[in-house]
């Protein structure tokens, strides 16, 4: 394979001569007329050439062609460090070269075309795009339009777009409409967005499997498309999590190559009833009440959710729950082992093993999926109870603009579990710290009211299921009605005049009791009995709920974080005597 494909001649970049050799695998330029100390050499993997054209091509920000027949264009990957962030951000690299004769650059353009064609079954050809125009900053089209389309074209993929008209537009049309000839879905837009997309393709997948997804116990079936999200929402937390820059060119590159990151998601049931999936937090306490408060100030924009935690700070809450749970193998890793999930992870590609062994006749690939949930390698349940500040379950890092390390900074992305972050009730100046933490590199856990456990499944519940009561207030107005009514009961034996005294009593009370609930709902001072769930930036309307994580469930369009200080020891236009260049995959 490699051998026929091998090209090498001389090629000049502007008016410098390069020897340039194109393998199966690599294209490599090095400059010629150079003594051998400070050669440049530059090395692009064909798997991150991005596209060929005959003439000088520009792309971005404008598209512009010369076309002439001496010269070719070839795009590839550029990786660069950002400022904010772990990961590395993409950009798109351009190199004209320039012939002797038109008779080898069509030789060069047709060997490198083929070259590509080894890598085409990996990278998409036909995408369906839904562009939410309403979120974050409402940038979604212009950010289509202008930076992703252009990229897209370059690749040779055609991308049916869809502009959402109404929340789960998206979310519906993927669980009606015919989706064959696609091979993956992107969304523009932010966490909500990508949760349409989550919930519409994993409800799809199952009703073509003809599975029911109401069932808490029933295996999940893998969705077979691509998700690729462009970020254009608030917190981007999925998309940050996965690539690790929030960028719409390093997005969009991810996806033109083709890279595949499995991702494990948490589904949520009350009773037997499916409520939603999570793939970065599900919250409740602090996390719940902080969304719930940001909701009343969605016209404050990002900055919503950094008022809102002040406020829901200062209320200073805590709430009584048992939380029980399922441990995962310890062996295989723990959430304080101090690993960093990124490009290339090894927890997550033993589990993937793990997940889905080679099973002898590959078409039952997913088969070997229900060995993973059989009951008997379930293991024991642990429960515990008490007065919580927070409790969080997240199947990912969730690191985030506002936590670069994340909720749980060693969880991984694909290992078939989520972590269970525990912070009991305790004195608000060490719950700040415990907050403040986040948002640097110290670690969290390392507080002894907080515990973090590494889980499979995780149920809720309130002490006495007290499920309905939705605030202590209406609890303790109930208590008095009922045993006014009680006395009421008692005094039946007596006059008539009494028992219609007390009818009348008893309306006046249930007056006050629809009153009282809602004052009590509204801006109730006293501390509230229960909290709300943060799923994905969603209120669940259910405090019971149980919650089972599925490994490696959909895949993304990305790589994992890519570990920026790799970066460090070699740049893609190699330095003096460093020709070799750190390739990723
Ligand atoms: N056309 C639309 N009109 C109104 N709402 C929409 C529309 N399209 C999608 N939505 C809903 O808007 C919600 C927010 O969208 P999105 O997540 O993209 O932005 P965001 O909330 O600002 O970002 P993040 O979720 O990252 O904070 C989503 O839950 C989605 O269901
Ligand atoms: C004194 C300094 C204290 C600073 C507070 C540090 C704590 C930050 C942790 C942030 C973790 C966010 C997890 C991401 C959840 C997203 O799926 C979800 C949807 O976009 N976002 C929210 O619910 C938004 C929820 C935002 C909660 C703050
Ligand atoms: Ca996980």
């Amino acid at each position: 394979m490699e051998t026929d494909l091998r090209l090498e001649s001389s090629l000049w970049i502007g008016n410098k001569r390069y020897r340039a050799v194109l393998t199966g695998w690599h294209l490599k330029w090095t400059e010629a007329d150079k003594k051998n100390g400070d050669k440049k050499t530059v090395s692009v993997p064909v798997a991150e050439v991005v596209g060929v054209e005959n003439g000088r091509v520009e792309i971005l920000p404008q598209k512009s062609v010369e076309d002439t027949d001496k010269d070719f264009t070839v795009f590839y990957i550029k990786r660069s460090r950002s400022r904010s962030t772990y990961g590395l951000l993409w950009s798109l690299g351009r190199t004209q070269f320039s012939c002797p004769s038109r008779v080898l650059r069509d030789q060069w353009t047709n060997h490198l075309r083929t070259a590509l064609k080894t890598h085409s079954p990996l990278r998409p050809h036909r995408l369906l795009v839904f562009i939410n125009p309403f979120g974050g900053k409402k940038k979604g089209r212009e950010i289509y339009h202008s930076l992703v389309a252009p990229l897209f074209e370059l690749a040779g993929i055609s991308s049916h777009v869809i502009v959402t008209e109404r929340a789960n537009q998206a979310r519906d049309h993927l669980l009606k409409k015919d989706l064959t000839g696609f091979d993956g879905v992107v969304c523009v837009g932010g966490d909500g967005m990508f949760s349409e997309v989550l919930h519409g393709l994993i409800g799809r997948t199952q009703q073509e499997a003809g599975l029911c997804e109401t069932d808490p116990a029933v295996t999940l079936q893998p969705c077979p498309l691509h998700i690729g999200i462009i970020p254009a929402g608030s917190t981007d937390c999925v998309c940050y999590a996965t690539v690790g820059v929030i960028d719409p060119v390093s997005s969009a590159l991810h996806i033109i190559i083709g890279d595949s990151q499995p991702l494990d998601v948490c589904s949520v049931h009350h009773a037997s009833t499916l409520v939603r999936y999570s793939v970065s937090l599900v919250g409740y306490g602090f996390y719940g009440d902080v969304l719930a408060e940001s909701e009343k100030h969605r016209w404050m924009g990002p900055l919503r959710y950094d008022y809102s935690g002040t406020v829901v700070y200062l209320s200073n809450r805590s709430y009584a729950g048992i939380v029980q749970y399922l441990p995962a193998d310890p062996l295989l890793s723990s959430p304080k082992d101090k690993t960093r999930c990124l490009s290339g992870c090894n927890v997550c590609s033993r589990s993937t093993e793990r997940l889905f062994p080679h099973t002898s006749d590959s078409g039952s690939l997913y088969s070997s999926h229900f060995s993973q949930y059989s009951n008997d390698s379930e293991g024991e349940w642990v429960s515990v109870e008490g007065r919580f500040r927070c409790v969080s379950i997240t199947c990912m890092s969730s690191s985030c603009a506002r936590s670069p390390l994340g909720l749980s900074p060693s969880a991984h992305l694909a290992d078939g579990t989520g972590d269970l972050i525990l912070v009991w009730d305790t004195h608000p100046l060490s719950f700040l710290k415990f907050l403040y933490r986040h948002t640097s590199t110290q670690d969290q856990f390392d507080l002894p009211f907080v515990e973090v456990h590494r889980v499979k499944a995780v149920r809720f519940s309130l002490p006495d299921g007290r499920e309905e009561e939705v605030h202590e207030g209406i609890g303790e107005l109930n208590r008095a009605i009922e045993e006014r009514e009680y006395v009421d009961t008692v005094s039946r034996n007596g006059s008539q005049q009494q028992l219609a005294q007390s009818v009348v009593e008893r309306e006046t009370m249930n007056e006050h009791k629809t009153v009282a609930s809602i004052l009590c709902g509204l801006c109730c001072k006293k501390t509230p009995a229960v909290s709300v769930w943060n799923c994905d930036g969603e209120i669940l309307p259910f405090t019971e709920i149980f919650c089972r994580i599925h490994g490696q469930l959909v895949r993304l369009y990305a790589r994992g974080i890519e570990d920026g200080a790799a970066m460090q020891n070699c740049s893609q236009e190699s330095d003096k005597n460093k020709s070799r260049c750190i390739t990723y995959k």
